[in-house]
């Protein structure tokens, strides 16, 4: 990854193209990327991703595809064609469904991540779902992503440490859930802050209401690059 790299992934949850462009256009393409989510595109379509995409930005199309193989890969193949940096399925497809995903991205296309458990998700709730210990279960959906030769995970920062030697050629761990020193959680259970979350040795922080709900979100948001500057940062050694 280069220096130049965003690390910073915008989530620009809003209910219409107005309030996301509004947002988008207080924001440096060089210096973060956006995400767009299931609320604004279904409002809004594959328009939304082409106007921010002639905005400069790099866009995450994070609708979280979880269906039957052939129904995934189209769907992927459909994203690959709006030309976003980055798509992703539910690990919980399963491999052959994550096979068939990958299939259907050409070379050069989209980074394709796999959603591992959902840092919305604490104890109780994987202990109601049948799922146990979350970084058990995050560790196994992230070999399976791996195997079937996705380019990384998303994930909480919490799991991000324990699994940095998945990381070697290039895997990458997207991990949201990143909340300030004692900024409330809002439905988010396994938090950490952008420093904690790059010292444990993730590759892309999505950061959603701490800036889009700040008072001022281009404040917001360089406080979160001057974080992520003075973080450190854990050495990879690529075998
Ligand atoms: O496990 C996951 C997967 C995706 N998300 C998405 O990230 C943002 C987080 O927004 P915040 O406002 O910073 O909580 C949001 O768009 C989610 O859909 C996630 O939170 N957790």
């Amino acid at each position: 990854m280069s220096f130049e790299d965003p690390t910073i992934i915008v989530a620009l949850d809003f209910s219409e193209a107005g309030a996301a462009l509004a947002l988008a256009r207080r924001l440096d393409p060089a210096q973060c990327r956006v995400k767009v989510g299931l609320e604004l595109f279904s409002a809004e379509g594959p328009a939304i991703v082409r106007t921010l995409q002639g905005l400069g930005f790099s866009v995450f199309l994070d609708l979280k595809f979880h269906d039957i193989p052939n129904t995934v890969a189209s769907a992927c193949a459909r994203a690959a064609d709006l030309g976003v940096w980055m798509v992703n399925v539910h690990a919980l497809g399963g491999a052959r469904m994550l096979a068939a995903a990958r299939q259907a991205i050409p070379a050069g296309g989209p980074r394709l991540i796999g959603v591992t458990i959902l840092t919305s998700h604490g104890p109780e709730d994987l202990a109601a779902l049948g799922l146990g210990d979350s970084s058990e279960r995050v560790r196994g959906l992230s070999v399976l992503c791996r195997e079937a030769g996705l380019d990384g995970v998303v994930c909480s920062p919490r799991e991000a440490h324990e699994l940095q030697d998945l990381r070697a050629g290039g895997f990458v761990l997207v991990t949201p859930g990143i909340r300030p020193e004692g900024a409330p959680p809002d439905d988010q259970r396994r938090t950490r802050t952008i420093r904690e979350a790059l010292a444990a040795g993730a590759d892309y922080l999505v950061v959603g209401r701490p800036v889009t709900r700040a008072p001022d979100p281009s404040a917001a948001l360089a406080a979160c690059l001057a974080e992520a500057r003075g973080a450190p940062r854990p050495v990879l050694f690529d075998t």
